[in-house]
């Protein structure tokens, strides 16, 4: 576990095209170690401008896609190419022109597959149990103004769910309601997990975040990488975070 780290970008754009930088260093990394790497995407407007980043990104040929895992730390329990599901989002964003091989995109399936959210939160289980060794090299996770990451929202009872690696959750504060989500526990087996965060509507959630709060205010706290924790920021985010002492 490690203590998090505050990166402040002198604006949106900034924080956009570093992090895609940031991230294909990551993978280029992780393949040279490993010969594969594995990252999990997010929901948000900061998940497919990153995502769209990268496929811009000049470099992005440096890399060979088709040793790179993508997985989703949370999803919506929508059918498949749903508008509002996350994976569709980042497809549209350009993911689906990276990917070379689509069995190494690994998403959570809907209504239009199985009969429950819990049937598909197991089956995602077994996907990560077959696909994954369980570890991530990259979770990227957007944040909530109520500090909720992935679907683990602050007062929710699935929030601290111990259960699993991947479960159900009804009665999402955000809707759409029901969801599948990757366990704090679970994503905090990532080697590095990366809060990115833009806009002063999240100043209070970055604060919290970055001071530690109680879980029933922020789950960031709750997810913490292996070897590193980031928190990737724009300026108007950063600005509710005290002065760093020492
Ligand atoms: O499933 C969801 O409801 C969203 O995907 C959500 O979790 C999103 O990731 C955060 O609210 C951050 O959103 P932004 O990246 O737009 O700040």
């Amino acid at each position: 576990m490690t203590a998090p780290l505050l990166v402040v970008h002198p604006g949106p754009s900034r924080l956009i095209t570093l992090t895609s930088g940031r991230l294909l260093t990551a993978v280029q990394d992780a393949i040279a170690a490993r010969g594969e790497a594995h990252v999990a995407l997010t929901g948000g407007s900061m998940g497919s401008a990153v995502v769209a980043a990268l496929t811009d990104h000049p470099a992005n040929d440096a890399v060979d896609w088709s040793r790179v895992h993508f997985w989703w730390g949370d999803e919506r329990y929508l059918p498949a190419g749903d508008p509002d599901r996350n994976d569709t989002q980042n497809d549209d964003a350009g993911l689906r022109s990276l990917t070379t091989t689509s069995e190494k995109v690994h998403r959570v399936l809907g209504p239009d597959d199985v009969d429950s959210a819990e049937e598909a939160a197991r089956r995602y289980e077994e996907e990560l149990r077959t696909h994954g060794n369980g570890t991530f090299d990259v979770v990227l996770l957007g944040v909530g103004p109520d500090g909720h990451v992935a679907s683990l929202f602050p007062g929710h009872p699935m929030q601290q769910d111990t259960s699993g690696i991947a479960v159900a959750v009804h009665d999402s504060p955000k809707p759409p309601p029901t969801r599948v989500t990757l366990t704090a526990q679970c994503l905090s087996r990532s080697r590095q997990v990366w809060f990115i965060v833009s806009g002063q509507d999240k100043a209070g959630a970055v604060a919290k975040g970055v001071a530690d709060a109680p879980a029933e205010q922020s789950s960031t706290v709750l997810v913490r990488g292996q070897e590193r924790t980031v928190w990737l920021v724009d300026e108007a985010a950063a600005s509710g975070v005290g002065p760093v002492s020492g």
